[in-house]
């Protein structure tokens, strides 16, 4: 009997592979980071051929640990939106991904509200319409890269999301798919009718030629081909990464409620099987599809989370490592003031402003690198208390706890200002993994080495919940004073 599920982790900026044991440990891990490409300002890019190498690379390390034979399944989850297009007859990409925080598609969404197609993409998709999507991504590639369209029209392109990507590249190009987690974070897809949507493609002058197939987000749905690492091997679950999160954090009930900690930060509040109206400010998505089953999602998207500590590392140089980043904010009592709006790719919910741009406010002679480091961190907790208030206004129930996971939960002192700023308890996992979790869940549901979520219930672990100790006024004293810099950071860009 196989011991293990594998997960395949592939962030935006770094792939994981993750092996689980039946009480949902990790038993083995490999991560590789790859190189992130800004060939102008607001311009973020992968190569795809390192997305999948780095993959590879930690599936074949861990695979090399276990034994592929101790392995019942692999749950595939990943960065969203992120838009590859490739050649299907070689497999190699006929561009750099565009990744989903890259806003060169602002003037194509202008252009999209001018038509009146604002309506129709809120009430098909879900979404707000914003360049964050893999549609106007996608158009821009075919009409950016010499005789795409034409070649896509043939049928010569393949399009896919970055499952997509790995699953074609694990089955050799046997299975072009993508799950509707994933497909609704196109802007192409329809999340009532579960199917592709031909007012939008058409719109976009997208041929379906380039769709994948659309399968449910549990489910065998290929297996790994011979000649790679886990040859055989059933790939179970594809989703979309912050959805495992909200299964891996078991939100698996109406009202389940999460948010996670990468390079972006996104909550995700569980809205149950039937498909809720749009919201002005929120998306909705497909949580997951299993079982025959469908659950839908409210969700509140930051651009930049951890990010901005990755800013601070190799942008400006004054971190060695991530991790550095809490000794030096915890080395002053304060920020001093100065309060950081790290609207580095425009703002996301519930602002919807793809022309903000970062700025750093209150600056004195007096600040230090400490002063900007601590202001820093509590961006990512400010965003955060934004979203929690668009989400609890929408929530039927009062939210009096909020589960966490993700990299940037490593920092202990940005979720005590988070526990501060939203005035209650903050709960930390043991396993802040909880995407991968939550794609081993999946997969491993689909195979039969779970038997129920009820099986999963006893292995909810907290590490530690971070309780509010800072007076309710001084907390709505510092959220004054952040929608005030957020308001001087709105529509700066220029074309
Ligand atoms: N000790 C730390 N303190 C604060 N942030 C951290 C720490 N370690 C990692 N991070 C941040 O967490 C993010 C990575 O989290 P992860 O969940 O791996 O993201 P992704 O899946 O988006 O690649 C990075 O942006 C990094 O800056
Ligand atoms: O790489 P992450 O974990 O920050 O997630 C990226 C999101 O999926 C983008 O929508």
């Amino acid at each position: 009997m196989s011991s293990f599920v594998l997960s395949l982790d592939q962030g935006t900026t770094s792939s994981r592979a993750l092996l689980f044991d039946r009480e949902g440990n990790i038993t083995g891990s490999a991560q590789q980071e790859f190189p992130q490409i800004f060939p102008r300002p607001g311009w973020v890019e992968h190569d795809p051929r390192e997305i999948w190498a780095s993959q590879l690379a930690t599936m074949e390390k861990v695979l090399g640990e276990a034994g592929p034979q101790e392995v019942a399944a692999i749950g595939i989850t990943n960065q969203r939106e992120t838009t590859v297009l490739w050649d299907r007859a070689t497999g190699e990409p006929i561009h750099n991904a565009i990744v989903w925080q890259d806003r060169r598609t602002a003037a194509m969404i202008d252009r999209l509200r001018e038509d009146g197609m604002e309506d129709v993409v809120r009430s098909r998709t879900g979404l707000v319409p914003d360049p964050y999507f893999s549609g106007t991504k996608l158009s821009w590639l075919l009409d950016h890269v010499d005789g795409a369209r034409e070649r896509a029209e043939r049928g010569e392109l393949a399009f896919g999301t970055v499952d997509t990507w790995l699953v074609w590249n694990l089955t050799k190009g046997e299975r072009h798919i993508t799950d509707v987690s994933n497909a609704s974070r196109t802007m192409l897809f329809d999340i009532g009718k579960l199917d592709w949507d031909r007012e939008l493609l058409d719109y976009l002058r997208i041929p379906s030629a380039v769709l994948p197939e659309v399968v449910s987000t549990g489910g065998v749905h290929a297996e790994v081909a011979s000649g790679l690492p886990g040859a055989g091997l059933p790939i179970a679950a594809l989703a979309g990464d912050q959805h495992a999160a909200l299964f891996g954090q078991q939100c698996f009930e109406q009202g389940g409620i999460k948010n996670t900690y990468g390079t972006g930060c996104f909550m995700l509040m569980n809205l149950g099987d039937q498909l809720p109206a749009p919201h002005e400010k929120l998306l909705t998505t497909v949580a997951w599809q299993r079982d025959g089953s469908i659950r839908y999602a409210r969700e509140g998207s930051i651009f930049v989370g951890g990010a901005v500590i990755q800013w601070l590392r190799d942008g400006l140089g004054i971190l060695a490592e991530s991790s550095d980043v809490l000794p030096l904010a915890e080395s002053v009592e304060d920020s001093g003031d100065v309060v950081f709006v790290p609207a580095f790719a425009g703002l996301g919910a519930p602002h919807w402003d793809s022309r903000a741009r970062g700025a750093i406010h209150g600056i004195t002679r007096g600040t230090t690198a400490a002063h900007i480091a601590r202001a820093a961190v509590e961006s990512i907790a400010f965003q955060s208390a934004d979203l929690f208030d668009a989400i609890s206004a929408d929530s039927d129930s009062p939210i009096t706890e909020l589960k966490v996971d993700g990299g940037a939960t490593r920092d202990p002192l940005l979720l005590q200002f988070q526990a501060d700023l939203l005035q209650i308890p903050v709960l930390r996992p043991k396993v802040i993994e909880t995407t991968a979790l939550g794609a081993a869940y999946l997969a491993g549901l689909a195979v039969g080495f779970w038997s129920s979520t009820e099986e999963l219930s006893s292995q909810q672990r907290i590490d530690r919940t971070f309780e509010p100790s800072m007076p309710t006024d001084r907390a709505r004293e510092l959220r004054e004073r952040w929608n005030e810099a957020v308001r001087r950071s709105l529509d700066w860009a220029r074309d």
